[in-house]
């Protein structure tokens, strides 16, 4: 996972952002695999106005998709060491915060989009029980969710479940796959899971942004009085909840054009302990590049103009993975001749 920083400006929440006088806002982005937290970044850095944001970005895998697929990149990103933000980069998190706290021209809001396997609680108690408590408060732990895959038992994933059980912000993502009947079903049961929390309906991440930024919904003292316990809890739960809920990511980069029947063959036959893909992919014969998504049984791919050199970089995401055999099968996806590149 490659975490990441940008910064950028949304609204009309400024002013009491700055008049708070609380230490800088934090929302915490989680949900599952694929549920949506990169779209609703986009959405926020699309609707940005005068607040200076800074973005964390952390990623499961090697290589870093999700900052390559946000908008307006630019210098103001700061990339961190691999680990997932909730296991391996809690110091390095906690010296970017500070880093973004300190720098000449400062930040008035972070956001943290966690990766889908990430447990919240470790990271809030990287805010709450370090010197980022005095210069920062979480605003909230905003948590997307899937409306079309979310199951019954979470995916069988402790930290998929947290990400509901911390939640203060719900937003019950991809409304436009599922019928009304099973929408207020959902929200049944998430209010059930977690009574008070603010459960809003979105397609594609699409929300008012004073309904989730600067709300001031989070309770940072109900952690804090869990933090000592917790915190141990946490330190054990930091290195061992990706091997209990046995999540791994196999990634792939190549600077050879991927056959496109091939590949179709490919993705068409995977196994069904592959949750998630996506990449940045380049077809042999196209001039475009092509940006891949995987999310449960949805697969789609978006075509842009390639910027050189082409590659391919992907990744998947699943439980079990035999890497060395989506590794050698992904080789014979790769067109025969090797191809020049610009
Ligand atoms: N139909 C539909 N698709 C959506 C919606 N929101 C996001 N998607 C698609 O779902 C896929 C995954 O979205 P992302 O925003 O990358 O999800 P993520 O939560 O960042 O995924 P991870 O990288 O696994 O953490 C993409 O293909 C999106 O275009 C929605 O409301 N409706």
């Amino acid at each position: 996972m490659t975490p990441s920083v940008k910064q950028v400006r949304p609204t009309s929440v400024t002013a009491s952002v700055t008049a708070s006088g609380r230490g800088i806002p934090v929302t915490i982005i989680t949900g599952f695999l694929g549920s949506g937290k990169t779209t609703l970044l986009n959405y926020i850095l699309h609707n940005r106005q005068d607040l200076k944001i800074a973005v964390i970005v952390n990623e499961f895998g090697d290589i870093d998709i999700d900052s390559k697929l946000l908008v307006s990149i630019d210098e103001n990103m700061v990339q961190l060491s691999n680990g997932c933000i909730c296991c391996t980069i809690n110091e390095n998190l906690v010296d970017t915060v500070d880093g973004l706290i300190h720098r000449d021209d400062p930040v008035d809001y972070i956001l943290v989009e966690t990766t889908g396997v990430a447990d919240p609680l470790p990271i809030m108690l990287s805010f709450i029980t370090t010197e980022l408590q005095t210069v920062t408060h979480i605003d909230s732990i905003l948590t997307v969710v899937d409306a079309e895959s979310l199951t019954p038992n979470h995916y069988d994933s402790e930290a998929a479940l947290n990400q509901l059980i911390f939640a203060d912000i719900i937003l019950l993502n991809k409304t436009d796959l599922v019928a009304p009947k099973r929408i207020n079903q959902l929200k049944e049961y998430i209010h059930s899971l977690k009574p008070g929390a603010r459960v809003l309906q979105t397609q594609y991440g699409q929300v008012s942004l004073p309904l989730i930024l600067d709300v001031n919904l989070n309770q940072p003292n109900t952690y804090q009085r869990a933090a000592p316990a917790e915190h141990h809890l946490a330190d054990d739960h930091q290195s061992h909840h990706l091997e209990h809920d046995q999540f791994m990511a196999v990634s792939f980069e190549s600077d050879r054009a991927l056959n496109l029947p091939k590949f179709q063959a490919f993705i068409d036959n995977l196994p069904t302990n592959v949750y998630r893909g996506k990449g940045i992919l380049w077809f042999q014969g196209s001039q475009l590049r092509h940006l891949f998504q995987l999310s449960g049984k949805r697969c789609d791919m978006k075509s842009e103009r390639s910027h050189p050199p082409r590659c391919n970089q992907l990744v998947f995401i699943g439980r079990d993975l035999d890497a060395q055999q989506i590794q050698s099968q992904l080789r014979t996806c790769l067109a025969s001749e090797q191809v020049s590149v610009r």
